[in-house]
């Protein structure tokens, strides 16, 4: 029996890993796919042609960015639904708009015309009823002092030229976020519970989480 079957997890499950930037998404992301042989949806970082010159110019490159990423996760999320599920999703749509695109308006560096051409086609694209949402959300917590320790021991230097404040507003904005996000279930994953990195049977414990949150919601413990 494999860890998909002993775990009870649809093999056409949708989950999306959501959190900060630094906190652990990609690293579970990996993992969990491959514990659940799942297909992975992750976000390139190295090939994306506006996000050095974003960290180096938020004003001028914002709004080119926030495009550039619905872009990709739209495109994302239609290969997903296409191979018919079974994938861990590292970051969901739903940040983009939630968190970046928005902290960016109210903190001044995306404008409100660029803002309203934005989540117009954010809404129009993705909060309509034809939108597969996925079936789960893992939100990862932590506390600010250990996601920005991991921002800095990955070492991107776009991120580390970046002033603190900036994870600060970010890491604040994700606290208040989640707890007023409904547009899919979430598990919430404190990342001190488990350490893939030292421990990689950890996911074990993780996969045993989603079990439980899947047999709380009758409409996701299909098998
Ligand atoms: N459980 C863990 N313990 C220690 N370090 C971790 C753990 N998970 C991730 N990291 C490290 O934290 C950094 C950020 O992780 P990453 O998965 O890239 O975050 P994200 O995708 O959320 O930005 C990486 O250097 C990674 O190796
Ligand atoms: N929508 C976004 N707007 C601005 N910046 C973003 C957005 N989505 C991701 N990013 C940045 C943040 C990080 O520097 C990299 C990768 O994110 P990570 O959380 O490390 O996976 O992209």
């Amino acid at each position: 029996m494999n860890l998909r079957e002993k775990y009870n997890i649809p093999q056409d499950a949708v989950i999306t890993i959501a959190g900060t930037v630094g906190v652990g998404k990609s690293t579970i992301t990996n993992a969990l796919a491959n514990a659940l042989q799942f297909r992975t949806s992750l976000e390139k970082v190295d090939n994306n042609p506006y996000l050095e010159k974003f960290y180096n110019d938020f004003s001028r490159w914002s709004f080119h960015l926030q495009i550039y990423f619905l872009a990709e996760r739209f495109k994302e999320q239609k290969r997903m639904f296409e191979y018919g599920g079974g994938f861990v999703q590292d970051r969901s749509i739903y940040e983009d708009t939630g968190i970046f695109a928005k902290m960016h308006y109210e903190k001044g560096t995306m404008s409100s015309v660029d803002y309203d051409t934005y989540t117009n086609l954010f809404q129009s694209m993705v909060m309509t009823p034809f939108f597969p949402h996925p079936d789960l959300m893992i939100y990862l917590e932590g506390s600010f002092d250990d996601v920005v320790g991991r921002i800095k021991e990955r070492g991107r230097p776009m991120e580390q030229q970046t002033p603190t404040v900036y994870w600060e507003e970010m890491y604040q904005r994700y606290t208040n976020w989640i707890d007023s996000f409904n547009a899919c279930p979430i598990l919430r994953l404190n990342i001190n519970e488990y350490d893939l990195v030292n421990d990689p049977s950890s996911v074990e414990l993780i996969l045993k989480r989603i079990e439980q949150k899947f047999h709380q919601i009758p409409s996701l413990s299909r098998s």
